[in-house]
């Protein structure tokens, strides 16, 4: 399988890593709008594959992406002195524009993976963009900050993140809903398990995870400047599950015809990943307040995305 990864910046590099590393695509092409560092990130990049993959690393153009089969947008553009927050979604609406005419001109059937963010809203932005099914257009979502929720419920239990089952839903951002409620330990509820073990989800406990989880991102910018790896990690995760027809479960952020009463609103709910994108939703039973959080999240994105003119 090939892919393209449009923006060969820290998300767009680690996510190339990633996925060399698991060897899950034969060929990976990067584009940026700077050929230099594209080429410089490809050439590091494939220096890796020696010792996990037979997996190929080049930096192309936009006419290298025929027949690839999923596309990761990662390309950025910065906030100006001055400029809203809706400014800069304006100017990353044009150049999503002018990327995914490229894109889908050269690789038409191709699954768009959204990284750029405010990455709900670009989902929504290049659905709208392209008039693709929504199950095409896939943004990355809360599969970051679900990744992050299991580290930190794993923690306090001392057991394999991987064996915790839990889900962060609604915005990737401030107004996401982490589901206590729901979460798991194998087949078990993570409450039940926590007071088993003597370790009780306590307010205390809840708020420290919650901050892990709502605060990550400001920590890691402020400690180093960017975060990279643990995305580049979950795109080469969605890429796998793509790639693979797994039909595994994500947190991906897609077009959604109706959340808690809220119409057309691109969030995250764990859905169900397979060679066509997103193949289903697989809602978990949540609490009432999770609910009204996840409504109020629908509500944001709703009224963020309307005000973008595209
Ligand atoms: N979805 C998520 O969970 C996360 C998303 N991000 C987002 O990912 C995006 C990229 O972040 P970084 O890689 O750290 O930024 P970066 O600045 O390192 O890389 C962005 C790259 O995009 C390229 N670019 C800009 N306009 C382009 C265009 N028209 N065509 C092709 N390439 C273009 C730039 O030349 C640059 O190399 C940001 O929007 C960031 O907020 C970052 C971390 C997590
Ligand atoms: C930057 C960002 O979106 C994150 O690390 O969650």
């Amino acid at each position: 399988m090939k892919i393209g990864i449009v923006g060969a910046g820290q998300v767009g590099a680690s996510a190339a890593y990633a996925i060399a590393l698991l060897g899950t695509v034969r060929e990976i092409i990067l584009i940026d709008l700077d050929p230099a560092m594209a080429a410089a990130q490809a050439e590091d990049i494939s220096h890796a594959t020696p010792f996990a993959s037979a997996t190929h690393v080049r930096k192309g153009g936009y006419g290298d992406l025929a027949s690839a089969k999923v596309v990761i947008i990662a390309a950025g553009v910065s906030q100006k002195p001055g400029e809203t927050r809706l400014d800069l979604l304006a100017r990353n609406a044009e150049v999503f524009r002018a990327v995914t005419s490229e894109v889908l001109t050269h690789a038409p059937e191709a699954i768009l993976l959204i990284a750029s963010n405010p990455v709900d809203i670009m989902t929504g932005v290049t659905q709208r963009l392209t008039g693709l099914p929504a199950h095409r257009v896939i943004g990355s979502g809360t599969i970051l900050d679900t990744a992050r929720f299991r580290v930190l419920l794993g923690q306090h239990l001392n057991i394999d993140p991987r064996s915790v089952h839990a889900y962060v839903l609604g915005e990737h951002g401030d107004s996401e809903v982490l589901s206590w409620s729901s979460a798991a330990v194998g087949a078990s509820l993570y409450a039940d398990v926590a007071l088993a073990n003597g370790k009780p989800v306590t307010n205390a406990v809840r708020e420290k995870i919650d901050d892990g989880v709502r605060r990550a991102a400001y920590r890691i910018i402020e400690g180093k400047g960017a975060t990279y790896y643990g995305i580049g990690a979950g795109l080469a995760r969605l890429v796998a599950a793509i790639g693979g027809d797994e039909r595994s479960v994500h947190s991906v952020s897609i077009m959604t015809p109706d959340v808690e009463g809220v119409k057309d609103v691109p969030l995250s709910l764990p859905r169900v990943l397979g060679k066509n994108g997103v193949l289903g939703d697989v809602m978990p039973e949540i609490s009432a307040d999770e609910r009204l959080g996840l409504r109020a999240s629908a509500e944001l994105l709703k009224d963020t995305l309307e005000a973008v003119k595209v």
